[in-house]
């Protein structure tokens, strides 16, 4: 299998190669623990077997249901928070030209998004805009009763149905939600809207691959096949009998604690290529709401270089060494720009005349590397040949099973969020919920 590449070298300031072997067995348990289901959380372990298991009648559902949507509407709107939009944002973002929302004579909706802030301005520009167009709506909620979708379907839905008429609303709008319960559920029994089901057993941040990334997906033009292709060999690549040599994220997932051991409680993962941006929000999510927890975790955020350079660069380089980095390499970009000769030659740059932007980016990748290590910041590289469906996919899986690794080996259970919910108690009980009667009371008193 061509594959995304792990390189690790870069560490060996920090961590020697031998302490990472010696991370063998336990990565090699953990592993094993999530496709035996022996640990904590196992009742969440349906996306370790999923790109493998996925049907062909599955695949053609939501195709057909995509082409539906495509047929009658110019615009999709996502609806969801977390796991139901950021990982079809990132593979659309990842896979789509940078510009797309202003090409004219489309063949593919413009996707938007909604329901994953409590913007009002947000929420009144979007209903404007939709106002003028033929929209349709994706609504995604695994549970069916988070706050911030719900408000945002309550508004679109109310716009859709005043514009089309029920009947065709109907038609346009796909609910993606538990089997059988949340009000998401019930709702789109009553209305009669097509429905997904997000399986019981996958989280919402390990969702891409179920309905709730791949009908968004799908919808933006992107070939869910391909993606899938790329998954499941990452799946077959990274089996319980893997070997550790070459299990490559149980390299990671031993890495990352060593070095979070040592001292690095950051974890910065670093892109060359903006296209990436929304592919690293949506990993913030896997690992902040999977290792944050019981007062461990690695901080994971996020840099999109070389824009960050020239702002967090300062800190990256020379601010306390608590951090590592993490970076996204696309080996090849798919469109070839060359640096035009310039005869004024103001700017100094005519010696990079004829080169691709390309190399230009790559040897600002290389000198940042050589920089960071140089001034005590650990770095991992994940070589990925270049943006496809097919790499994507491995990599959301490698993440994935990385995650899953890396929560065992740190002890904690890498599939539940109880700590989400303080913000939402809070937040009902300052709104009155009914049934927060003594929670309002009570936090009434602390203001
Ligand atoms: O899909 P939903 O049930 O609406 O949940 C959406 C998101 O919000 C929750 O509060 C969780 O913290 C996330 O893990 C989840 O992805």
């Amino acid at each position: 299998m061509d594959t995304i590449k792990l390189v690790i070298n870069h560490v060996y300031d920090f961590v020697s190669e031998k302490e990472i072997l010696q991370q063998a067995d336990n990565a090699t348990a953990a592993n094993k623990a999530l496709h035996d289901g022996t640990r904590a959380g196992n009742d969440f372990l349906g996306w370790v077997n999923l790109p493998s298991s996925v049907t062909e009648d599955f695949i053609r559902d939501i195709e057909d249901t995509a082409t539906a949507l495509r047929t009658r509407c110019d615009v999709v709107v996502v609806v969801g928070i977390g796991g139901s939009y950021l990982g079809a944002k990132a593979v659309i973002d990842a896979l789509s030209n940078s510009f797309d929302w202003l090409q004219h004579e489309r063949k593919d909706p413009v996707i938007l998004y909604a329901g994953n802030n409590i913007g009002e301005d947000y929420l009144h520009e979007l209903t404007e805009y939709l106002k003028k167009r033929q929209f349709g709506i994706i609504n995604i909620s695994k549970s069916g009763t988070t706050t911030e979708p719900a408000i945002a379907f309550r508004l679109l839905k109310d716009l859709l149905v005043g514009k089309v008429g029920k009947e065709e609303a109907c038609r346009r709008i796909v609910a993606i939600t538990d089997a059988s319960k949340g009000a998401l559920r019930t709702l789109a029994g009553t209305e009669g809207y097509k429905t997904f089901v997000i399986p019981d057993d996958v989280g919402g941040r390990y969702s891409v691959l179920t309905p709730v990334g791949l009908l968004p997906i799908a919808v933006a033009g992107i070939n869910i096949r391909e993606l899938l292709r790329g998954a499941k060999d990452m799946e077959e690549a990274t089996g319980a009998n893997t070997s550790y040599e070459v299990n490559l994220p149980a390299i990671y997932a031993a890495i990352r604690n060593e070095l979070y051991r040592k001292g690095k409680k950051i974890e910065i993962l670093a892109n060359y290529n903006p296209k990436l941006h929304y592919f690293a929000e949506w990993w913030k999510q896997l690992y902040g709401e999977s290792e944050g927890k019981e007062g461990k975790g690695i901080f994971p955020a996020a840099v999109d270089f070389t824009t960050d350079l020239h702002s967090m660069g300062q800190w990256i380089q020379e601010g306390e060494r608590t951090i590592f980095e993490t970076v996204l390499s696309v080996k090849e970009p798919k469109e070839n720009v060359k640096i035009p000769h310039d005869e004024a030659n103001l700017d100094g740059l005519n010696f990079l005349k004829g080169k691709r932007v390309d190399e230009v980016n790559k040897m600002a990748e290389l000198g940042t590397l050589i920089a960071h290590v140089d001034g005590g910041v650990p770095n991992i590289l994940i070589e990925i040949p270049k943006l496809s469906e097919y790499y994507i996919g491995q990599l959301i899986y490698f993440f994935e099973k990385a995650c899953g690794i890396s929560g065992y080996m740190l002890d904690v259970n890498p599939f539940n969020q109880p700590g989400v919910e303080a913000y939402k108690r809070n937040m009902f009980a300052l709104l009155e919920k009914p049934g927060y009667e003594a929670e309002t009371k009570a936090i009434k008193e602390r203001l």
